[in-house]
C-alpha cells in the first residue's frame, strides 16, 4: 500500500481527497494535518466517512512526520508547499501541490499575481504541470506535481484539440466560464455566504484573474506559440461545479465538419475525458462526485466560430480527483484506482 499524506485535511479539497481514498484500492492515509483541529478524530468532523477512517486523526503539520509517507498531497492555500516540499523530496517523498506554488514556469509572473516572494524558485523547473491529458508520461517520472486549477482544467482541455491542431485564430480566444462556491475553499469569506451567493449571478476578476496566466501558458504549450485569452469567471448559487463556454475562431470554416471526429480521437484513450455526441448540452450535475470532464461541441448556422462547452467537478477533476489520478501516475498504478464513479445525478 501507498502511505499517503494529506496537509490541510479540513478542506474541501482535504476532504475530497479523504473520500476518494476511502475506496482507493492501493493507498492509505497514514498522516492527515490540521492546525487548527489537531486532535479530533476525522470521522468527528465528516461523519460521512464513518466506517471509512476510523483511528485516523488530525494532527499539526510535521515536515519529519510527513516525510515517512510515499506521497503527501498538498491541500494547502498558495505559499504553504513551497516551504515544505524540500525537506519532503530530500526523504523520498513525493508531491501532488493542488496549489498554484508550482504551476507557472515564470516566475517574475507568479510573484506578480500570488503577491509574495517564491520560496523554493529552485524547485519551479523540476515540477510537472499535472494534467494528465498532456503530460501522463512526465507526471510518471515526476517527484513534484503541481495540480492544475479547477478552471483551467475545464479550459484546456476544451481547447485541446483545437489548438493542437493549429485550426484556430489563436489570438482570439474566449473562456467564459462558472464555478459554485466550494471553488472558493471552506474558510469563511463573506463572498460565498449562502446569503451572498443564493438567488444571485455575478462575474468576478473579469480584469483579471489569477487563473489567466496559467490558462494562458497552458494554451500556449498547446498551441507551440503565443495565444491571446479572454478569460471571465463566474460565481454561480451551486455548490459544486464548473461549466466552460469557450469561442474560438476557425481558420478555415470548411474544416468544422472534423471537429467531432477530431475532439473523439483525441480523447478516445482518455478515461477521464467524454466527448458528447454534437450539439448537447453538458450538464455540472453529470460530472458531480466525479473525476470526469464532459466536453460538447456546437456551431450557430454557418459560422466560423466554434462554441465548446466544458463541464467538471471543481473539487474533483479540478482539484482532488486529478490529483489521485497524478499519484496513480508517479506510483506506478492504475490511473483510474480510487477513480472509478459516476457522477452524483441529479
Ligand atoms: N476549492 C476548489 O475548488 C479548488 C481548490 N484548489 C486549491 O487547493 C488548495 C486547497 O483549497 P481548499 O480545500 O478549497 O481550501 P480550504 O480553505 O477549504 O482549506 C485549506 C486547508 O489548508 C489548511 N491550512 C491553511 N493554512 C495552512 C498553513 N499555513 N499550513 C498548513 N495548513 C494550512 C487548513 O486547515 P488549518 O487551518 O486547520 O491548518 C485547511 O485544512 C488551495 O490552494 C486552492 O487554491 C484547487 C482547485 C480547486
Ligand atoms: C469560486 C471561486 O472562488 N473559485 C476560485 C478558484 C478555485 C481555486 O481554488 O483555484 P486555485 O487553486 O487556482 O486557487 C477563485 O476564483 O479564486
Amino acid at each position: 500500500m501507498i502511505k499517503v499524506g494529506i496537509v490541510g485535511g479540513t478542506g474541501y479539497t482535504g476532504v475530497e481527497l479523504l473520500r476518494i481514498m476511502a475506496v482507493h484500492p492501493d493507498a492509505e492515509i497514514v498522516t492527515i494535518t490540521s492546525r487548527s483541529e489537531a486532535g479530533m478524530p476525522v470521522t468527528d468532523m465528516y461523519p460521512n466517512l464513518r466506517g471509512y477512517c476510523d483511528g485516523l486523526a488530525f494532527t499539526d503539520p510535521d515536515d519529519q512526520q510527513l516525510a515517512e509517507c510515499d506521497v503527501v498531497f498538498f491541500a494547502t492555500p498558495h505559499g504553504v508547499a513551497m516551504r515544505s516540499v524540500q525537506t519532503l523530496l530530500n526523504a523520498g517523498t513525493r508531491i501532488v501541490d493542488l496549489s498554484a506554488d508550482f504551476r507557472l514556469r515564470d516566475l517574475s509572473v507568479w510573484q506578480q499575481w500570488y503577491g509574495m516572494e517564491h520560496e523554493a524558485s529552485e524547485l519551479a523547473g523540476e515540477a510537472i504541470y499535472g494534467l494528465p491529458e498532456t503530460a501522463r508520461s512526465r507526471i510518471r517520472e515526476a517527484r513534484l506535481v503541481a495540480n492544475p486549477g479547477c478552471y483551467p482544467t475545464a479550459v484546456q482541455l476544451g481547447f485541446l484539440p483545437l489548438l493542437e491542431e493549429r485550426l484556430v485564430d489563436p489570438s482570439r480566444l474566449i473562456a467564459d466560464a462558472k464555478s459554485g462556491a466550494s471553488g472558493g475553499g471552506r474558510q469563511g469569506k463573506v463572498a460565498m455566504l449562502h446569503g451572498e451567493v443564493g438567488e444571485s449571478f455575478k462575474t468576478y476578476g473579469a480584469s483579471g484573474h489569477r487563473h489567466l496566466p496559467e490558462i494562458r501558458e497552458g494554451l500556449e504549450r498547446a498551441s507551440g506559440g503565443p495565444v491571446g485569452v479572454t478569460f471571465v469567471p463566474h460565481l454561480i448559487p451551486m455548490v459544486r461545479g464548473i461549466e466552460a463556454t469557450l469561442y474560438a475562431d476557425l481558420k478555415d470554416p470548411s474544416q468544422f465538419d472534423r471537429l467531432q471526429a477530431l475532439y473523439e480521437e483525441r480523447f478516445s484513450d482518455e478515461p477521464f475525458v467524454d466527448v458528447m455526441p454534437f450539439g448537447t448540452h453538458p450538464e455540472t450535475r453529470s460530472v458531480r462526485g466525479g473525476n470526469m470532464c464532459r466536453i460538447a461541441l456546437h456551431r450557430q448556422e454557418n459560422s466560423s466560430v466554434v462554441i465548446v462547452s466544458a463541464v467538471i467537478d471543481n473539487l474533483v477533476k479540478g482539484a482532488a480527483g486529478q490529483a489521485v489520478q497524478n499519484m496513480n501516475l508517479m506510483c506506478g498504478l492504475s490511473e483510474t484506482a480510487g477513480l472509478d464513479i459516476p457522477a452524483l445525478l441529479p
